[in-house]
């Protein structure tokens, strides 16, 4: 039904250039139905326009004047996902009757996203940052929760519809909307979606008094606490957010606050890294696709979805994306991980503060101490952690490709446990420390927590990064399990985001030994043990 999109849009009150843009099916290269340069388009040629009033939002879907003030408000509490889904639920049971029917036959019903893959499957995804994420189970919860209570008790609005195929209010097509939503809607200004400040929204009328420049794109990492609805929706039921009402009501004091809304044909457009040729640009009521290069006849046209790590696409868009990576970025990875020479240079991995408590326990230790004074040793390290959170500072770390640095929270954090001095410092004025290696001993001791918590997030991965590499340069992709393979990519870009990290804080480390060793940088008098609270008298110079 994807081919009729245009038309429907047309019929439904925008406008598209017949002869610019077609529909056309992507299956071949695995990316389902995308757009087509029919001509030759010169930069900044209108594709289509869609009128405000029909981004598919849940202050324009006509269910909002069928629940009670109280029981939407539930629905619209973190960030309103449960109430565009249930929206979206109900317009597609209305069937031919919704004003979106032509949009929902166009969109999918199967996902490639790991929230439907097999329990084997999602082993294969073991030690990856997606796991935890996936948010199948809270989405669950959500379902249960907030959904089915007011499905029961507005029997009458919740009707099902016997000339659909699907049944538009299971848990099943619960996890679809959510599935159509993280990979297809777009964050746009709350007047835009049709909300209207302390008040409710008649069906249909979306507000088109605001003006507003600049584009609309895809979900990215920017914002993603108002864009992700699996970390997002799908956690509602334990978000520690949920007390804190007067955030919430300087929220929807904001007027500038964005929401998620569905903006039909313009999820048409798939995205691939450097190859966007297009954008949704706002206009005064309405979303405008213009091109941002010329685009030749036949040619695919692309938007961006922000060129995200391979972690990030599979879990809310089902993909990866996958291309020759420069020579700076692989020179830095050790011989044996070049073999092959692809990736994603938005690659990242995440290391838990938990992991970077355990190096530090290590590299104090330094292979001398039994496992009870270990435990007892990161036991005591438990006050410092406490601390570190109680600051309100991260307790999962970032890394990423060079140029991007080791994120400074990290640095201070393994400061905050190696280092005694910087711990009674950062204690007694109450101010974390300066996210700096000094160019001492502790400095090392700093980078070797640093290089022992690469060491130790490396072991949860089961699966070995040099046969993952292999199996990626020997086999064709064609030839893989497409869920494998998927995996294999993901797995091995955060490895190498490992590998690339270890070998600068490597390069930095023995840097630093040879600078120490020759008597530049400088040394410091370790702390006594029981000196809490007391500076240290003595930091040596070295001449
Ligand atoms: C916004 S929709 C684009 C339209 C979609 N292809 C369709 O058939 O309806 C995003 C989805 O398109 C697919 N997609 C987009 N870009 C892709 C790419 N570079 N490679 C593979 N699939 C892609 C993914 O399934 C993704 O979840």
């Amino acid at each position: 039904m994807a081919e009729n999109i245009l038309q429907w849009l047309e019929q439904a009150g925008g406008l598209y250039d017949a002869e610019a843009i077609g529909i056309k099916d992507y299956s071949d290269v695995g990316m389902g139905w995308g757009a087509v340069a029919l001509k030759d388009l010169e930069e900044d040629t209108a594709l289509f326009t869609i009128p405000d009033k029909i981004l598919l939002s849940a202050c324009n879907s006509g269910l909002r004047n069928l629940v009670a003030e109280e029981d939407w408000d539930v629905l619209e509490e973190n960030g309103g996902w449960a109430s565009l889904m249930l929206s979206m639920m109900w317009e597609e049971a209305q069937g031919e009757a919704s004003r979106w029917s032509g949009y929902i036959k166009a969109l999918p019903n199967t996902f490639q996203t790991p929230m439907f893959w097999t329990d084997e499957q999602i082993q294969e995804l073991k030690g990856t940052d997606i796991v935890d994420k996936i948010g199948r189970q809270s989405a669950e919860d959500t379902y249960n929760q907030k959904i089915k209570p007011i499905l029961q008790k507005y029997p009458d609005v919740f009707k099902r519809n016997a000339s659909l195929s699907v049944q538009p209010f299971s848990l099943e097509h619960f996890h679809i909307q959510g599935s159509r939503i993280l990979s297809r809607s777009f964050s746009v200004p709350s007047s835009r979606a049709g909300r209207k400040k302390n008040g409710r929204q008649e069906a249909g009328a979306g507000d088109t008094s605001m003006q507003t420049d600049g584009d609309v794109s895809m979900h990215t990492d920017e914002g993603e606490k108002t864009l992700d609805l699996g970390d997002q929706t799908l956690e509602t039921v334990n978000d520690e957010n949920e007390d804190e009402p007067e955030e919430e009501e300087d929220e929807e004091d904001d007027e500038d606050a964005e929401e998620e809304v569905m903006v039909p044909v313009a999820d048409m457009l798939n995205a691939a890294y450097e190859r966007d040729n297009a954008r949704l640009f706002h206009e005064d009521d309405c979303l405008k696709m213009v091109t941002t290069k010329a685009i030749a006849k036949g040619d695919q046209i692309f938007n961006t979805y922000g060129s995200p790590s391979n972690s990030y696409l599979l879990r809310k868009y089902g993909h990866v994306d996958v291309y020759p990576l420069p020579e700076e970025t692989l020179s830095k990875l050790p011989e044996e991980l070049r073999i092959w020479p692809n990736g994603n240079e938005g690659d990242e991995v995440e290391i838990t503060g938990e992991v970077v408590l355990d190096a530090a326990v290590q590299v104090w230790a330094a292979g001398s101490k039994t496992a009870e004074e270990q435990e007892k040793y990161k036991a005591e390290l438990g006050e410092r952690v406490d601390w570190w959170l109680e600051a309100g500072e991260e307790d999962t770390f970032v890394l990423t490709y060079p140029p991007d640095e080791i994120p400074e929270a990290v640095i201070g954090f393994a400061r905050l446990l190696i280092d005694q001095e910087a711990w009674e410092k950062a204690r007694d004025k109450d101010k974390v420390p300066k996210p700096k290696i000094e160019q001492t001993a502790t400095g090392v001791k700093v980078i070797e927590v640093l290089l022992e918590s690469i060491k130790l997030r490396r072991t949860q991965y089961p699966q070995s990064l040099s046969d993952d590499l292999a199996a990626l340069s020997s086999q064709d992709k064609d030839s893989q399990d497409l869920y494998n393979h998927m995996a294999r990519v993901v797995r091995t870009g955060e490895a190498r985001v490992l590998a690339v990290d270890e070998t600068i804080l490597m390069e930095q480390k023995s840097e630093l030994e040879k600078k120490l060793a020759t008597g530049g940088g400088k040394r410091k008098a370790e702390s006594a043990p029981n000196q809490k609270g007391k500076k240290p008298k003595t930091r040596l110079k070295v001449a």
